[in-house]
């Protein structure tokens, strides 16, 4: 079998006295976006800075392509990009010069560097402000240099902390197409503590509480985590409630108004089917029927407190 891009191992850290990481283990075998979704504090960036090098865990392993990070750091590493959550931009510094420097922090060959830089500043549009001092780049710019920097070595893993925190809805939408694009040829972990964030761009989740792992899977494993328990109906000629309760399997009717219900059942099983065929045979005139998932922030709020 390939070997996982990402091992982790029984991680735990603890900040003085407080643990931040109690007993993480999870694996990220191939390519895509993989979201690390947490509230404030959960341990998100304790997880990532351990990931990268730049904290060393109080128990447990990382590997990055089987290369230990407290063994073999710089092996790891060189398969490591990282932007954390404040970029560590020289803003003295202009695109160009920045991003040269990067790459030679990153023990590039001297010979290479030129074209990779070149590469990256159009890969993430900056191209044109190549010349511009950092300081002087909007918040949106500043944020594509962080990802510029984070993977001019061209590395197998790139890993972003809250990559879109504090910019605009459009700076937002530029930041996570310029990921997105990214993440065609390598693997992406990136923190959020918004739950649109993993809908708009990931492929996997991974949720951290209070420090503990509550939930490794897709983005649609976690829609389905918990099943859809009402069914929405609109009828255009409905009949009393009572009379929608006889219908096989339903346990609940709730009126919404304007002849719409909130149909309550404990068994998915063949309802919403029986709930259409006695709307034809009796003649109340379907306008609507769907099942209603439960919303990802319920979702979200039942989880997290299943870590309390
Ligand atoms: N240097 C530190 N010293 C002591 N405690 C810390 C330190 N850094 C983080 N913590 C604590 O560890 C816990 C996890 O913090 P961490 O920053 O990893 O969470 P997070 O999920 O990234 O949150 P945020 O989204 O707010 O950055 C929090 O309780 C935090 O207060």
């Amino acid at each position: 079998m390939e070997e996982a891009i990402v091992k982790v191992e029984h991680l735990s850290h603890r900040y003085s006295v407080q643990w931040a990481v109690k007993d993480i283990s999870f694996e990220i075998p191939k390519r895509g976006i993989y979201g690390l979704l947490g509230s404030n504090g959960a341990g998100k960036s304790t997880v990532m800075n351990i990931i990268c090098g730049v904290l060393k865990q109080t128990e447990g392993n990382v590997l990055i392509h089987g290369a230990d990070t407290r063994l073999e750091p710089l092996e790891a590493k060189k398969h490591i990009g990282f932007l954390p959550q404040q970029a560590p931009l020289y803003t003295d510094m202009t695109v160009e010069e920045y991003l040269t420097h990067s790459a030679y922090l990153r023990r590039m060959p001297d010979k290479e560097i030129k074209s990779a830089v070149e590469e990256v500043m159009e890969r993430c549009s900056i191209m044109h402000f190549r010349s511009r001092l950092i300081k002087n780049l909007s918040g949106g710019y500043q944020q594509r240099v962080g990802i510029a920097q984070a993977i001019v070595h061209k590395p197998a893993l790139v890993v972003f902390d809250e990559p879109t925190n504090g910019l605009d809805p459009n700076q937002i939408l530029d930041i996570r197409r310029l990921i997105q694009d990214i993440a065609k040829e390598r693997t992406v972990i990136l923190s959020t503590h918004i739950l649109r964030e993993v809908h708009a761009i990931c492929d996997y989740l991974l949720m951290i509480e209070q420090g503990k792992l509550v939930f490794s899977g897709t983005v649609d494993q976690f829609d389905n985590y918990i099943v859809p328990s009402t069914i929405f109906l609109q009828l255009a000629d409905a009949p009393a409630p009572e009379v929608l309760m006889q219908v096989e399997g339903v346990t609940g009717v709730e009126e919404l108004g304007g002849q719409r219900f909130r149909i309550s059942f404990e068994e998915a099983e063949g309802v919403l089917e029986r709930l259409i065929e006695a709307s034809s045979r009796n003649r109340w005139r379907l306008m609507e029927i769907r099942p209603e998932k439960s919303s990802l922030d319920d979702i979200f709020a039942a989880l997290s407190k299943q870590a309390h």
